[in-house]
């Protein structure tokens, strides 16, 4: 290691400050609060334990860190874009660079003394890398002597990437804002106010070109001064306009691009934080019209946005002009009055695109219930009253879409183009009677075109806009979702143990839970303790409590009175992600989904991903342990085979099995099944069973005897 990047290693002691510092040097404008020095037992920490402590701090200070597993022929690439990065370097003991952004000269790097220095980023890769290719190494160098080959040249280098290009280099975490984070600064940090200023001054100068464009051509046409120079001059004009609406059109559309990503990525993080209680509450259809909702929110938010600023411009173009053109009484009053017209009307409008969103939004709904109870009503409702409510409500729905098109051409129809007339009829007079300069009507009706152009995008993007405001509305709760998350100082799992009398690592003291609606509480006072390696089996009748009990330990509920607690914590102090690593819960198996995904993915999501070579190969092991390894071995792809509901099929008890090793790979301290061995036949359920004792820490199981 050279000096300059020997001098750039933060030790793992450091780790909370390093993060801190790299965030605040990024601008990722990290929260002020004090995480101190690492705890003791972080450099020996598992590798898992270790990153989900990385990821709580980062998550303390209100940045993400985002885990990369990258191969070895990718890493140049990473380092190239990646910035602001977390480094770790391998080899013990623990110790990290921090990458502030890569530049043609080198890497910056983020040294312990808050110094920012740049070195060569072959000399980091090398440091990243060297674990990887040390096993290589003696092989390669006495291929490279016996062939006569210099070890130092490229020959090696690409001999290298070609023996491993399957071999991932891991320690490498992203800094960047959570997709939660305010907007504003998100925005910051795309630097899109600045953009957006230079595209609208741009668009100010295109339509300043075009007006002086106009004006030359009207000056020459009506003094009879058209001649070689006065053409150059006005073909140069219009080809600046030309090229300058180029470049406009080029960043608002990558300006709409960076502005839709960010959309996305808040309305995703939304739905991952919407209270999964709630969600099924409203049922799969409201929740589809939601991402229906969303995915118009964008294209009509950009699209009708920009147009609608565009046309403002041009609207003050269009004043400057009438004012200028020594007509501007009445046309400069008439224009107003179009305009107030314009706020009118999309007041109306507004309201019928509300009812009418409404109405698909509950067609939606009750379409996917019909869906998903299509057999049902097949079997139990008389065909001819099947389609009574549909015919209702496509009545009621095509009513609102004809009121909201009415609504729709007068907006953008019949108001530009009154607007035009008007225009024109005012200039009538002065035409017929020839009482006006010639100039200055010319001038007038180039206003009154202007104007026309103006209005014409201004009810297209505001149509769009309010569209887009009345989808925002019905998805408000999704965009809002992330906005409440706890954040929650990390604590190191086992950091806690006590070391003189062990403490219950589960607590429940006068747990009660009531459903609403419900006169009797599905739990009452219900007291349990669990130690660490217990094993603990809950029967009991169907109906008494025991699913909601699971689901209140799991943290997918909150308790209503009561206390649950984890290491003698409460579930605030470990925030709801720290609870979730802690605790594991295979729900019963209608509650639970394979994912369209690959196999891994299904059974790590709990773990981590992407995963490192050691997760996969603990997937498989768990996978044999409980059976499932005959199943891979047909899998074409094995671990990779795509599963779900369009990928290779799973029987019931495969199903289960695979949920159980979801959550036994998730390494949580406690593991609750709720009747997961049900579907299994006697002898996969002994292996099965077997594999969960060797390997839940500590076991709740829910079963009937
Ligand atoms: N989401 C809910 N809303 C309202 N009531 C509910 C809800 N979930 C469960 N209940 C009610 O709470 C009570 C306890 O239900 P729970 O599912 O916890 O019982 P259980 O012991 O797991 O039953 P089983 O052995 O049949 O699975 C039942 O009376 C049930 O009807």
């Amino acid at each position: 290691m050279n000096d300059t990047t020997a001098s750039s290693r933060w030790p793992v002691r450091r780790i909370a400050e390093a993060i801190a510092c790299l965030a605040q040097v990024g601008g990722l404008a990290p929260r002020q609060v004090e995480l101190g020095e690492a705890p003791a037992g972080l450099a020996d920490a598992d590798p898992l334990n270790f990153a989900r402590w990385i990821e709580g701090a980062a998550d303390w200070l209100g940045v993400e860190a985002e885990p990369v597993v990258t191969t070895y022929p990718e890493i140049d690439g990473f380092l190239a874009a990646a910035g602001p990065a977390l480094l770790q370097l391998p080899g013990e003991p623990r110790s990290f660079l921090l990458l502030v952004r890569a530049t043609r000269q080198g890497l910056i790097l983020l040294g312990p003394d808050h110094e920012q220095r740049t070195v060569p980023r072959a000399h980091v890769r090398a440091l990243l890398c060297a674990e990887v290719e040390a096993p290589m190494l003696p092989r390669l160098d006495s291929m490279l002597d016996e062939a006569g080959v210099p070890r130092g040249g490229r020959a090696r280098a690409e001999i290298l990437a070609q023996w491993l290009r399957a071999a991932t280099v891991e320690g490498l975490w992203l800094l960047r804002l959570p997709p939660g984070a305010d907007l504003r600064a998100q925005a910051r940090r795309f630097r899109l106010p600045r953009r957006a200023a230079g595209v609208l001054a741009g668009y100010a100068a295109v339509v300043a070109l075009g007006v002086l464009s106009w004006i030359a051509v009207g000056r020459g046409a009506l003094t009879g001064t058209v001649d070689h120079g006065w053409l150059i001059a006005w073909v140069v004009l219009l080809a600046t306009a030309a090229a300058l609406r180029a470049l406009v059109t080029a960043a608002s559309g990558r300006l709409a691009i960076d502005v839709g990503a960010l959309l996305k990525q808040r309305l995703l993080a939304g739905a991952l934080a919407l209270d999964s209680q709630q969600v099924r509450l409203r049922g799969a259809g409201q929740f589809l019209g939601w991402v229906l909702e969303s995915d118009a929110i964008e294209s009509l938010a950009l699209s009708g946005g920009l147009a609608g600023v565009f046309a403002l411009i041009e609207l003050v173009a269009a004043f400057a002009v009438l004012a200028a053109s020594g007509h501007a009484w009445p046309l400069v009053p008439a224009l107003v009055v179009c305009l107030a017209a314009v706020v009118w009307l999309g007041r109306a409008y507004l309201g019928g695109r509300r009812r009418w969103t409404g109405l698909r939004l509950d067609m939606t709904h009750d379409l996917v219930e019909q869906i998903v109870g299509h057999r049902t009503r097949i079997a139990q409702q008389a065909p001819e009253a099947r389609s009574d409510r549909e015919d209702q409500a496509l009545h009621g729905y095509l009513d609102a879409g004809a009121r909201l098109d009415r609504a729709m051409i007068v907006l953008t129809g019949l108001l530009p183009g009154g607007w035009l007339l008007l225009g024109l009829l005012v200039l009538g007079p002065a035409f017929v009677a020839d009482t006006s300069p010639a100039a200055a009507l010319v001038v007038a009706v180039g206003g009154v075109l202007l104007a026309h152009r103006a209005l014409r995008s201004l009810v297209g993007g505001l149509t769009q806009l309010l569209g887009a405001r009345v989808a925002s509305e019905s998805i408000a709760p999704m965009f809002h979702a992330t906005a409440g998350q706890e954040r929650v100082s990390p604590v190191l799992r086992g950091e806690l143990d006590p070391d003189g009398e062990p403490a219950p690592l589960l607590d429940v003291d006068r747990l009660s839970h009531h459903y609403p609606g419900r006169s009797e509480p599905a739990l009452d006072h219900c007291n349990l303790q669990i130690h660490r390696g217990e094993r603990v089996l809950l029967e009991g009748r169907s109906g008494g409590g025991k699913s909601t009990l699971l689901s209140l330990l799991a943290g997918l509920r909150e308790p209503q009175h009561g206390l649950v607690l984890l290491d003698a914590l409460d579930r605030r102090t470990l925030g709801l992600a720290g609870w979730r690593q802690r605790v594991v819960a295979v729900p019963q198996f209608h509650d639970n989904h394979v994912m369209t995904g690959t196999l891994a993915f299904n059974l790590l999501m709990g773990r981590r991903w992407p995963p490192t070579a050691d997760d996969l190969a603990e997937a498989q092991e768990v996978c044999e342990a409980l059976a499932l390894g005959e199943l891979l071995g047909r899998m074409p792809a094995g671990l990779l085979q795509v599963v779900g509901e369009t990928g290779w099929q799973l029987s019931h008890g495969e199903q289960s099995r695979l949920f159980i090793a979801r959550a036994l790979l998730q390494g949580a301290d406690l593991t609750l099944l709720d009747e997961s061995f049900a579907a299994l036949d006697p002898e996969t359920l002994r292996i099965a069973l077997a594999c969960v004792l060797e390997r839940a820490p500590t076991l709740l199981v829910v079963a009937h005897p």
